[in-house]
């Protein structure tokens, strides 16, 4: 057997990092060789021999992290939320100097999600109209979720494409947040509920018929098939990837 990938992680303490541990630990073919946290040198992972990091932080803290961590001459598997087109331009930017090197930023690693956003995108340009309802954990930090914003945006782009106008919205009077954020065009709703981990529906509606298409990510474990695939995958596709949807050949 040819020489296991080792991987290094970033927030190697929270819910994610804890989880893709777990998960790298018990892939024969992926070694841990770092766990980083909050207050940990990202330098550590070049001394570590780390070929892949995969970063689990906080919004505030990924795209520092990425920069450094392509410095280190690692490739790098971002799961954190909080990018914007800004964000990954400079990354982009980097990129071009560190040639070889690759960045996968991706809202969700759960296979089902990625493709409840392909379907959503596929279904959009034949509805007059849609909104996003996001529903997860109340300890999540950031409104609304990556995923969401990479849904809206998804559909959004699929309507354009397809020449649809603005969905139609007669609202000339509400309470602040009553019609939720636009993300796009897209009114993107956000639910934070104990007990739930990670769920998203994409109301799609036209003159008497709705088609609701649901993820629910009912456990951490559900996003590992997804970050394992990217750490095997992230070597070989050199540049900055937004979206596992790119690394699956979903046609
Ligand atoms: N792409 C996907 O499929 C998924 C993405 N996510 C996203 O992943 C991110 C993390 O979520 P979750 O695990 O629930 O959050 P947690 O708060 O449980 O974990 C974040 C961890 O990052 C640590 N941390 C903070 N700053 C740094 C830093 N500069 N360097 C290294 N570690 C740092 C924190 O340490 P401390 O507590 O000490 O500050 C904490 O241990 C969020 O943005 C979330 O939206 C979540 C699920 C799936
Ligand atoms: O914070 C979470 O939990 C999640 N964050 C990601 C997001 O913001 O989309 C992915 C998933 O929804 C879980």
């Amino acid at each position: 057997m040819s020489q296991p990938i080792s991987v290094a992680v970033l927030g190697a303490s929270g819910r994610m990092g804890a989880t893709t541990v777990q998960a790298l630990e018990a892939a024969p073919d992926l070694e841990v060789v770092a766990r980083l946290d909050a207050r940990d040198d990202v330098a550590e992972v070049a001394t570590a021999g780390a070929q892949v990091a995969v970063d689990f932080t906080v919004p505030g803290a990924t795209e520092a992290n990425v920069h450094a961590l392509i410095d280190a001459g690692v490739h790098v598997v971002v799961g954190t939320t909080g990018w914007d087109e800004g964000s990954l331009g400079r990354v982009r930017e980097h990129l071009a100097e560190a040639p070889g090197r690759g960045v996968l930023v991706a809202p969700n690693f759960a296979l089902g999600a990625v493709l409840a956003m392909r379907f959503a995108a596929q279904a959009a340009r034949w509805f007059e109209s849609v909104e996003v309802v996001e529903l997860h954990h109340p300890d999540k930090a950031d409104a609304p979720s990556g995923t969401a914003r990479h849904t809206a945006a998804g559909i959004a782009a699929a309507r354009r494409d397809a020449g649809l106008g603005p969905v139609p919205d007669a609202t000339s009077q509400q309470l602040d947040g009553a019609r939720g954020a636009e993300v796009d065009g897209i009114r993107v709703h956000a639910v934070r509920l104990r007990g739930l981990v990670a769920h998203e529906e994409i109301l799609l509606g036209n003159a008497g018929e709705q088609l609701t298409i649901r993820h629910d990510s009912f456990d951490r474990t559900s996003f590992m098939p997804g970050v394992l695939h990217a750490v095997r995958e992230v070597g070989r596709r050199p540049g900055l990837t937004v979206g596992l949807e790119h690394y699956l050949d979903l046609g």
